[in-house]
């Protein structure tokens, strides 16, 4: 099988440009944020916001993330999570490491596998306010699936505590025509209800704003997308939280480079160790989270 790995420049960002057959991924080693993921002529996996910019210090709009050592508002996390920040600085939105530059410590095949692998260097003692020492790398294995594992590795001498999430962007058709499958029975958190525990009931089907924690999820959650008779399979490990999210159409126009219409396009599904699933790692202990996506066309 074909495989190409190009270092290429998108204004300000240094990104990796990996063809595998007919699957290509880019990925900006700012951040580790994997941009883009497509297969054939299928529409896109991943997301990337059409009005993204590439500059540096800026986490893109779109692809994944990396939000570590905590997710979203720091005032919400538990309180080993809280307690590990300590600045007069107000404490970044989705943690500290998402537009920093990370380094590509390794790329190769194993047979036609392909495997990336990015660290964090700052993440081990150079955070600012978070005086901690964790060695932080993704590692991306690119096979007829994409996986996703970022490692959190403690090298310091006192225990931490640590949330995160890798905030996936999912292209849908159209997020009125979608459905999310596995979500039936969980708990979640409510967060635009005062954060209100709840239990689904079924399938989540899209209607309006959407910003919750689900919990004591299993495995397995996939993406029924009837606009586009295709189903998208997330299998995690290391995880049981995972964070859905749309903004609809009032929060949309408030996000930074996001289109007014954009919210019709996307839907995040971010595997994550939040609220209760939060983990402390003791002196050289390590956690591993992973995600793996592929894609069934024409499935429905
Ligand atoms: O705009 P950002 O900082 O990238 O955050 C984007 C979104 O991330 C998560 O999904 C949160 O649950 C949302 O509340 C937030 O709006």
């Amino acid at each position: 099988m074909p495989i190409d790995i190009q270092r290429i420049d998108m204004d300000q960002l240094v990104c990796w440009r990996i063809r595998r057959g007919d699957a290509e991924l880019l990925v900006a080693e700012q951040g580790a944020q994997v941009l883009n993921y497509r297969q054939g002529d299928a529409a896109p996996l991943i997301w990337l916001s059409e009005q993204a910019q590439f500059k540096q210090g800026q986490s893109v709009r779109g692809g994944v993330p990396i939000c570590w050592p905590w997710f979203g508002d720091l005032a919400r996390n538990p309180p080993a999570v809280q307690a590990a920040y300590h600045s007069e600085q107000p404490a970044p939105f989705h943690g500290l490491v998402r537009a920093l530059p990370w380094q590509l410590a390794e790329q190769r095949c194993e047979g036609d596998v392909v495997l990336l692998e990015f660290r964090c260097a700052q993440a081990q003692a150079q955070l600012p306010g978070w005086p901690h020492a964790v060695e932080l790398t993704l590692q991306i294995r690119l096979a007829d699936r994409l996986r996703l594992t970022l490692t959190s590795h403690n090298r310091g001498d006192r225990p931490v505590a640590i949330s995160q999430a890798l905030h996936s962007y999912f292209a849908v058709s159209d997020i009125r025509q979608v459905e999310v499958e596995g979500l039936d029975g969980r708990p979640y958190v409510e967060t635009l209800a005062d954060w209100e525990t709840r239990r689904q009931q079924g399938n989540l089907r899209f209607s309006g704003e959407t910003d919750r924690i689900y919990l004591d999820l299993p495995a397995s959650l996939s993406v029924i997308d009837h606009g586009w008779n295709r189903r998208i399979l997330l299998t995690s490990s290391g995880s049981s939280s995972a964070v859905l999210w749309n903004p609809w159409i009032d929060k949309a126009q408030r996000l930074s480079s996001f289109a007014n219409d954009a919210w019709q396009r996307m839907l995040c599904i971010e595997t994550a160790n939040v609220l209760g699933d939060a983990f402390e790692l003791q002196p050289g202990e390590q956690h591993a989270m992973s995600v793996e996506i592929h894609s069934q066309n024409d499935a429905l």
